[in-house]
């Protein structure tokens, strides 16, 4: 069986397809397999299917030695049936299929997030423990992920595992970030600061995550250090929270947030309208902007090391965050103001 021949689950959505781009030009023989799909690229197979379903999936895994794993529910959605159906007992499947279908390796897309519980974490290694308050349904379930992940990995059985926590991805075709930092600006809502606004976090462009991930499965070997480990991906340039997104509306040509809100204030009312929402969930089906998430995202400390990954697989970022936020501005320009 080739080395160089793949299965990337998720392989439609952002990050799974700048995976598949890059890995068809580094040479290797792609399949995907999603839920939809998103486009056509010569030389990459695609099969429709959800990871949920085994026998699908043997389909897509046939003659591959190495499967990424990046699909999840949107992380927005508050559908805790859905994250749990997706992101653990779909993760138990795909690894099932692996073993049955002799696959080697499995890259897991995990998430830095999976220790945040709301407060600051500066300069995280991989040692921190998973966050015992998961601020919700997704890093819940993403927290189980990992574990199943990382806890399959066995030398004896010739499966190796290991798992990528990226944060903040961003660049061309997000479907999250600069959308909605844009519809939010669009509404009106872009004028507030939460906090005092000097809160650092990392946000890593795409191409460097797919780097990582390609890195990982390059590097995973039995006498590897990677077997069963966690992995920070991040630009490794932690700037300002504000200052970043003041960068992409002003590139965009929308006016920054200038005023300053208290953080609790501000935590304390999504929270409420969380609350509300979720009790009125019966009736009528309300999305707040500023859920509990996103405002402990906003306002507090969140960046990760990346020391484990530079020392163990020799990553590091080769887009420098300046140059990403030039190239994911000039992606967008139907999100530019007036057009
Ligand atoms: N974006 C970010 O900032 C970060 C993302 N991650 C992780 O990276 C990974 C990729 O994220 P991203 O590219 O942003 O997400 P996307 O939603 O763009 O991509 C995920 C893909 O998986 C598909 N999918 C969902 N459920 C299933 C299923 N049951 N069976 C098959 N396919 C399915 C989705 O289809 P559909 O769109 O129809 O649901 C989509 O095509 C995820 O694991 C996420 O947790 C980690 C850290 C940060
Ligand atoms: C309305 C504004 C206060 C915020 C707009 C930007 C946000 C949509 C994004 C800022 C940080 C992002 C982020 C994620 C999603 C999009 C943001 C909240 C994740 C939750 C995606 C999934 C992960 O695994 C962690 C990410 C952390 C950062």
């Amino acid at each position: 069986m080739s080395s160089k021949r793949c299965t990337v689950i998720g392989g439609s959505g952002f990050l799974g397809r700048h995976l598949v781009e890059r890995l068809v030009d580094r040479g290797y023989t792609v399949n995907v397999f999603d839920i939809r799909q998103a486009y056509e690229l010569p030389g990459v197979t695609f099969h429709q299917g959800d990871l949920c379903d085994k026998q699908a999936l043997l389909v897509a895994l046939k003659d591959v030695s190495i499967v990424f794993h990046c699909a999840s529910p949107a992380p927005g959605s508050d559908d805790r049936a859905l994250f749990q159906r997706v992101n653990i007992d779909g993760t138990q499947t795909v690894i099932q299929a692996c073993h049955e279908a002799g696959v080697q390796k499995l890259i897991l897309t995990s998430s830095a997030s999976v220790v945040f519980e709301g407060t600051d974490i500066k300069n995280g290694r991989e040692d921190l423990p998973y966050a015992k308050k998961p601020i919700d349904y997704y890093t819940e379930t993403k927290i189980q992920q990992e574990k199943l992940v990382l806890e399959a990995c066995s030398k004896e059985k010739g499966f190796l595992t290991v798992a990528i926590r990226p944060h903040g991805i961003f660049g061309p075709r997000d479907p999250q970030l600069v959308p909605i930092l844009v519809d939010t600006a669009r509404r009106g809502k872009m004028k507030f600061i939460i906090g005092d606004g000097s809160n650092l976090v990392d946000f890593t462009y795409v191409e460097n995550v797919v780097h990582g991930h390609i890195l990982a499965a390059e590097h995973l070997k039995a006498d590897s250090p990677l077997c069963g480990q966690a992995y920070h991906i991040t630009n490794d340039e932690p700037v300002r929270f504000w200052d970043f997104m003041s960068q992409i509306l002003v590139g965009l040509g929308y006016s920054a947030p200038r005023y300053h809100l208290p953080y609790t204030l501000v935590y304390g009312i999504a929270l409420l309208l969380w609350l509300i929402a979720l009790v009125l969930r019966p009736l009528i089906r309300i999305k707040p902007t500023f859920t509990p998430m996103r405002v402990a995202l906003a306002g507090t400390h969140h960046y990760y090391s990346c020391t484990r990954a530079k020392k163990d697989m020799g990553y590091q970022p080769p887009v420098p965050l300046q140059e990403a936020i030039v190239r994911t501005v000039e992606s967008y320009p139907h999100l530019q103001k007036g057009a």
